[in-house]
């Protein structure tokens, strides 16, 4: 955000009136920036002095006022920023001679022409267009200065473009001449008017507007994009009051557009210094002018205004009011920016190396270290997974043996539950030694036959601790092992004929019990007590 820049400049007093001199009792008191009405006798009136960015005097020239104010918008011009500088004051306070000048003298205008192609010629790397238009707002209408084909011409606005007035002629020029030459032709084509204050005054105001687009010169590079930029020089006309002016007719038809649209100016500059939160709507729309000269006031574009005062004592009041103006719109902040078109090649060549840039950012000294981390966090992560996958497959394999376990333990516990069930009454039995068969041995006397020996039965069943990895061991191991102290001992084996069903049945039974036991205490073993 940078100001509008403003400066107030003293015309020197009317030569062309009856008393040259200021005359009266009060007078303007110039110090350097300070503007202060004073008693010529009693010295400084009640009221704080105009402080602004530059004042003139009545002697200073337009080569001075155009060095000081709008020289740098040139260049700024050339780089590719939108410029605007504005001549604003009561009439025949010096708004024309400021900005054309005379032939001694020339003004802001033709300078800025000269400047312009000064610094092109100077700018080797790059290649320049220029173009340029003049038109008039003349009782809010819009006039093509270079044509008089080009009336009433309407105002559009898109996003491409902004605001712009559709149909005006614009010239290629390539040189200070070939403009200066537009110039005299809008000059004729320019309404102006004689009024009891000025023998030529302005009926309109006056936009003469360069668009300068400039390309990198060496092609190579598709990357540079186009610049586009736009200067406003704008003579406005100057507010009036009738009864010193003396219009009537047309020209005061004239005088009440040419107030109305000055007021909507001060309305806007108004509105712009205002602090932002109680700005509220800029009304730029009230106006041609001030639709027109939106980039300029609050928007993307470098801005001077040079309020043009009259010294004499009659124009007190208006020269107080022109002060009050230019204070304002000391206030009011513009954004300017370089104005850049891109190609989409070029656009895209653009992305491509800020995506470089970036990547070599990542590989500088800091990010190497960063990306040591990642690659460490990236390594523990993947070993993460494959722990997860080991813990995953030990507990499937689990499950499957727990699965297997219990389908035995209920094979198991069904066959006991069917021994429970199963009792046998001597009536089933047809002879006696088939009922004998299935008492205890031990309480039998079998003298000829072989008696097996179940006195160790009754000893507790003493189980071998049960191995860690059962994967390791062999069935039959395992087996041997789980049944350590159960298994009979062949050598105290007496064989005895028996009823096969049966002894099978007690045999079964007993199998059967000690199977169950050991799976309960392997399943206690592995699960705890409570799970099974
Ligand atoms: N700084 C100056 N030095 C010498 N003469 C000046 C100066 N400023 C203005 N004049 C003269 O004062 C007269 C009025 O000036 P000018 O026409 O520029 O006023 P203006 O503000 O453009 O008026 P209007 O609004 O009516 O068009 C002209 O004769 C002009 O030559």
């Amino acid at each position: 955000m940078e100001k509008i820049s403003v400066a107030v400049r003293f015309r020197p007093p009317n030569p062309a009136a009856a008393d040259p001199s200021p005359g009266g009792d009060r007078e303007w008191r110039i110090d350097d920036t300070r503007v202060t009405l004073v008693h010529r006798a009693a010295g400084p009136l009640p009221g704080a002095p105009f402080v602004f960015d530059h004042v003139f005097d009545r002697a200073a020239t337009n080569e001075r006022v155009y060095g000081t104010v709008v020289r740098d918008l040139i260049g700024a011009v050339v780089d590719g920023f939108n410029a605007t500088a504005f001549a604003y004051g009561q009439t025949s306070s010096g708004k024309t001679f400021t900005m054309n000048g005379s032939d001694a003298d020339p003004g802001i205008i033709p300078r800025a022409v000269r400047d312009v192609f000064d610094t092109v010629r100077q700018t080797d790397d790059r290649e320049f267009l220029v173009r340029v238009s003049y038109m008039e707002i003349y009782n809010e209408e819009i006039n093509d200065l270079l044509t008089l084909e080009g009336r009433r011409l309407p105002i559009k606005e898109n996003l491409e473009r902004g605001v712009y007035v559709a149909g005006l002629r614009e010239e290629i020029v390539n040189s200070a001449e070939q403009v200066l030459e537009l110039l005299q032709l809008g000059e004729v084509n320019r309404h102006f008017g004689v009024t009891n204050m000025n023998a030529r005054s302005s009926r309109s105001h006056t936009i003469f507007r360069m668009v300068i687009e400039s390309s990198a010169k060496n092609q190579i590079d598709s990357e540079d994009p186009i610049r586009v930029s736009v200067l406003n020089l704008v003579d406005l006309a100057g507010s009036e009051r009738n009864n010193k002016t003396g219009t009537e007719g047309v020209r005061l038809n004239e005088a009440g557009h040419i107030n109305k649209s000055l007021l909507m100016l001060g309305n806007v500059i108004n509105k712009l210094s205002e602090n932002g939160k109680q700005r509220g709507h800029i009304p730029y729309r009230d106006s041609k002018l001030t639709r027109i000269l939106q980039p300029a006031l609050g928007g993307n574009t470098k801005t001077s205004i040079i309020c043009t005062a009259a010294p004499e004592e009659m124009h007190i009041e208006e020269t107080r009011g022109t002060l009050k103006f230019a204070s304002r719109a000391k206030c009011v902040s513009n954004c300017a920016q370089v104005n850049e078109i891109l190609t989409d090649a070029a656009l895209l060549k653009r992305q491509k190396r800020e995506i470089e840039e970036l990547r070599k950012k990542l590989q500088g000294s800091h990010s190497e270290g960063l990306e040591q981390v990642v690659l460490k966090l990236r390594n523990d992560m993947h070993k993460s997974e494959l722990e997860r996958d080991r813990l995953a497959m030990e507990l499937e394999e689990e499950r499957k043996l727990r699965m297997t376990l219990e389908h035995h333990l209920t094979e198991q516990q069904k066959k006991l539950e069917g021994l429970d069930n199963t009792s046998i009454s001597a009536d089933q039995f047809t002879d006696s030694t088939q009922l004998d068969a299935l008492k205890t041995p031990d309480f039998k006397y079998t003298p000829d036959g072989f008696v097996a020996h179940r006195s160790r039965y009754s000893n507790d069943v003493e189980v071998s601790p049960l191995p860690e990895n059962l994967d390791n061991i062999a069935s039959d191991d395992l087996w041997t092992c789980l049944n350590k102290g159960c298994v009979t001992d062949l050598d105290m084996l007496e064989m005895t004929p028996g009823l096969k069903r049966k002894a099978s049945l007690l045999q079964d039974a007993t199998s059967v019990r000690y199977s169950a036991n050991l799976i309960l205490r392997l399943f206690t073993t592995i699960y705890g007590g409570s799970n099974i």
